[in-house]
């Protein structure tokens, strides 16, 4: 933690309740002052807790002191919210979300004394709405409880306000974006939290709670995706064609399921072993020094992001002055791919611990392209059970990986739509193909998942926009060999 930094939630004057403690003399003697510190202490495998430690003295003044340098102490904190706006999804994961929400973070927010307005959402797209008509720079923060697809809409909302409020075109694919500076918090509360687990460490409700409170900061990376000078959507963790945009087409349609869906999809999916055919374009991310076969990972004050983070700043005094972009060479690649994964952070969650791109960097401006392709079920199985365990998943001849700022996919059933060949038989045989999904031809095209949610183009344009938006996080922590003896910690470690 930076020495600057204290990780105190609150400081409370206490009624001194003399069965609480054996003071053995001291009781005979005087009556007792009291103030309790409430701080976070570290536990095993990123979480966090809140904790206490009451002191007492006799000395009232003394004890008045020591409580009022405390408060002033925690008021010099201006990194952290006073003023959240929370968007409950009650329908995400489990259905616990407000649970959640009532019962363990409520209570710590008021402990801090950060004044919330919380909106349960009452339809898909209710929180993206709300943030185009509500005063969002009175907030400190929005804090969504929920899953990614919850996080989604909350970043559309914000992303999509800024760009209204400063006259950017969000169909403009070339477009700077304008960054947004009010932190997004994720409450845990859906059935991957892909992006808590992969921003915090830990998918936990409390431990998100406890990184709003202290005031948390972690740029993250945006992808804008396009088709044909349209805005499609955002994306800041897995834009997947093939194997994961059919488990999610798949997946809608069982949501009863709860979580669970993703399992059943995957494994019908898996069976179904369809592969498809397109064309990629890319322009490697030659700004950042990192590789996506790095063996060191994006960690807390990660220097990989901090170098990405200063030059993005030299851009930003020199824009206008010169556009590199469309000088820089495009690689193409043609072929028959069973998955094609753009990920712009790890994709670390309780199914994949390590991710899809364990080096993957939160706030470099660059994503990971894993392109795999046309192989045997079995070796697909491989490389899926890789993503479960320590082995390096993008070491099979059937897998490639790149650091890209910028994609384009086009796939071939739009190819040849686009070059005329209009050839009726191959589409019919299409609408065939899609009438009998067991059927593993290479004709019919797959659906992108981004983030969760499917889009209606299969040919796009993506780009990622570096740091574009801020989470109450601080990316995932080293491992602390001495965590045991840290969550031991006195009173003087905190200050
Ligand atoms: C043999 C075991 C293989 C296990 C492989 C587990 C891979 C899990 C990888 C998860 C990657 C998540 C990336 C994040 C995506 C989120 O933006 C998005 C929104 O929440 N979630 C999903 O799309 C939800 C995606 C959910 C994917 C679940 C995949 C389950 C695959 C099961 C395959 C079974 C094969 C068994 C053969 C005997
Ligand atoms: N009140 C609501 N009724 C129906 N849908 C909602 C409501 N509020 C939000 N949604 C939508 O529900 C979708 C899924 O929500 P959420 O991400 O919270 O859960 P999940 O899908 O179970 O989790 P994950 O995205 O982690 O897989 C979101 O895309 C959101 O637009
Ligand atoms: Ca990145």
């Amino acid at each position: 933690m930076d020495s600057k930094e204290t990780s105190i939630i609150a400081v409370e004057e206490t009624e001194f309740n003399k069965k609480q403690r054996n003071i053995g003399r001291w009781q005979k003697m005087a009556k007792l002052h009291a103030f309790t510190v409430h701080y976070v202490k570290k536990a095993r495998n990123h979480r966090w807790r809140c904790s206490d430690a009451t002191f007492w003295s006799v000395d009232e003044h003394l004890c008045n002191q020591w409580t009022q340098a405390l408060k002033e102490l925690l008021e010099m904190q201006k990194s952290r919210p006073k003023q959240l706006l929370v968007y409950i999804n009650p329908y995400g994961g489990k259905r616990q979300g407000k649970r959640i929400y009532e019962q363990k973070v409520a209570p710590l927010f008021s402990l801090a004394s950060i004044s919330t307005d919380v909106v349960i959402t009452e339809h898909a797209n209710h929180a993206k709405d709300n943030l185009f008509e509500v005063n969002i720079y009175k907030y400190d923060g929005v804090v969504c409880v929920g899953g990614d697809g919850m996080f989604s809409e909350v970043m559309h909302g914000l992303i999509g306000r800024m760009q209204k409020d400063s006259g950017i075109d969000q169909n403009n694919p070339k477009a700077s974006l304008v960054q947004c500076n009010i932190r997004i918090g994720i409450i845990p509360a859906g059935s991957t939290d892909c992006i808590c687990y992969s921003t915090v460490g830990i998918s936990d409700p409390v431990t998100s709670a406890l990184h709003i409170i202290v005031g948390d900061c972690q740029p993250l990376d945006v992808s804008s995706v396009h088709h044909n000078n349209t805005f499609l959507k955002y994306s800041v963790s897995l834009l997947g064609y093939g194997f994961y945009g059919d488990i999610l087409k798949d997946s809608e349609k069982k949501r009863w399921m709860g979580p669970m869906r993703y399992d059943y999809s995957g494994f019908k999916t898996f069976l179904s072993h369809h592969y498809y055919e397109g064309t990629i374009a890319y322009q490697p991310a030659k700004h950042t020094h990192g590789s996506p076969r790095d063996q060191e990972s994006c960690r807390t004050g990660c220097y990989i992001c901090k170098q990405s983070g200063k030059q993005l700043a030299e851009q930003n005094k020199e824009r206008g002055l010169k556009h590199e972009e469309g000088e820089e060479e495009w690689k193409v690649i043609k072929g028959k791919f069973l998955a094609i994964n753009a990920v712009n952070m790890s994709c670390a969650c309780p199914r994949s611990p390590k991710g899809l791109s364990p080096a993957a960097h939160l706030a470099d401006g660059s994503a990971d392209l894993i392109l795999v392709r046309k192989c045997s079920r079995f070796d697909f199985l491989r490389y899926l059970v890789r993503h479960t365990n320590q082995d390096d998943q993008f070491d099979f001849p059937f897998v490639d990986v790149y650091r890209v700022k910028c994609f384009q996919f086009t796939s071939k059933l739009s190819e040849d739509n686009e070059s005329n060949v209009m050839d009726i038989g191959k589409k019919r045989f299409g609408q065939f193909c899609r009438d009998h999904p067991a059927c593993c031809c290479n004709i019919v095209n797959s659906t992108w998942n981004c983030d969760g949610e499917t889009l209606d183009s299969s040919a796009i344009e993506v780009r990622v926009h570096c740091q574009l938006i801020k989470l109450f996080a601080r990316g995932i922590e080293e491992d602390c060999k001495d965590e045991a003896a840290h969550s031991q910690s006195s009173i003087e470690q905190l200050l």
